[in-house]
């Protein structure tokens, strides 16, 4: 078998057309959307993620500003600039870039965040409601993962409800901000679910919990992690890594967390890296930065 490898920008560009006509109808009900992201010290995958965002904002319009800490800010700098957006009536979404400085304490970061501004839903109050099934936002990772999977079911004709239902979900990599929501979100889904951490891998158990998956979501960060030995065959993989290494003559690449050249004679249909989940991200922020609009103008 061959995979079909699915194309995540012609995607993100058909998702782009949904979110521009969303932002108008926003801005003609005198909605206010801006998103302001923070970014503190210096990470490549995170200043990858940060001209995206620069460049699909611009696209679309959506006015966006970024805030850059030294990577030895005090905690209490940080909150500072959150409160001082938290009050901002032209921010209506506020995104901090991780991974965060390793003196920071992350759940007191995203705790400071306005939750009707926290558009990646890290704030305890929409993690909670993501866990709990009724999601105040859907974080864009998360989200632009099922997008990916739906667009692709739509394309082979296939009844969402019906493969969703019938299907095994393995996630790779249990982070607050991707692997969980991940999960969160198949269990709205109805799939049987299987979580695993580093711990499967340390114990030499990540190939038996992921081939028992027809559907492989990977969000390890590390490059390579899963190979064809780890796929069941006729599986849909979903990559989501996104990893910053050195290439011919030291040019910096991205790769992901599946071996694309391998897993592609086993899987049904696989995501690429770059050019799979990640363009659609952007656009998925973009959307929860204009839907924010819409929650302010509920709470006036
Ligand atoms: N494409 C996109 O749009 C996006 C991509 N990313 C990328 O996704 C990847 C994951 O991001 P994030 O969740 O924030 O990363 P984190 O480092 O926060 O979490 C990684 C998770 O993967 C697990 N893990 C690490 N090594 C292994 C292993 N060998 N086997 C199994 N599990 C392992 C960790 O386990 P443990 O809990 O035991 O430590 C942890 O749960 C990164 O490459 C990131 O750049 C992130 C956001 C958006
Ligand atoms: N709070 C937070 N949320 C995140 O979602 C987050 C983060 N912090 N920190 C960093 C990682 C990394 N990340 C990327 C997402 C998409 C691309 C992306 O679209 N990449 C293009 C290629 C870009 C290029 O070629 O430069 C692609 O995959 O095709 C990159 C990087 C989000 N992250």
């Amino acid at each position: 078998m061959t995979a079909q490898v699915i194309d995540g920008r012609k995607i993100a560009a058909a998702l782009r057309e949904v979110v521009a006509e969303e932002r108008d109808t926003t801005r003609a009900c005198g909605g206010r959307f801006g998103l302001t992201t923070i970014s503190i010290g210096e990470n490549a995958a995170a200043s990858a993620y940060l001209r995206r965002i620069e460049r699909t904002a611009e696209q679309l319009r959506v006015p966006h500003r970024s805030v850059r800490l030294d990577g030895s800010s005090p905690a209490e700098e940080v909150l500072a600039a959150i409160r001082e957006l938290n009050g901002d009536e032209s921010v209506s979404g506020i995104l901090v870039l991780r991974p965060l400085p390793s003196h920071l304490d992350e759940a007191k970061v995203f705790a400071a965040l306005d939750p009707v501004k926290d558009v990646e839903a890290v704030h305890p109050e929409n993690a909670g409601l993501l866990a709990l099934g009724t999601p105040r936002y859907i974080p864009s990772t998360a989200a632009a993962v099922y997008h990916v999977l739906d667009s692709w079911l739509a394309d082979m004709g296939e009844e969402p409800s019906a493969f969703y239902r019938g299907s095994r979900i393995v996630v790779v990599g249990r982070s607050n901000n991707v692997g969980k929501p991940a999960v969160s979100l198949a269990y709205a889904k109805q799939s049987a679910v299987t979580s695993v951490d580093e711990w499967a891998s340390v114990g030499g158990r990540l190939g038996a919990h992921t081939r028992r998956g027809d559907v492989l979501i990977v969000a390890a960060g590390v490059p390579g992690l899963i190979r064809a030995e780890h796929v069941r065959a006729g599986a849909v993989v979903i990559d989501v890594g996104i990893n910053i290494v050195e290439g011919e003559g030291g040019t910096p690449c991205i790769v992901g967390d599946v071996a694309l050249e391998e897993v592609v004679g086993r899987a049904r249909a696989i995501t690429p890296v770059p050019g799979g989940v990640g363009p659609v991200t952007d656009v998925w922020l973009i959307r929860n930065t204009v839907l924010a609009a819409r929650y302010a103008m509920g709470a006036r």
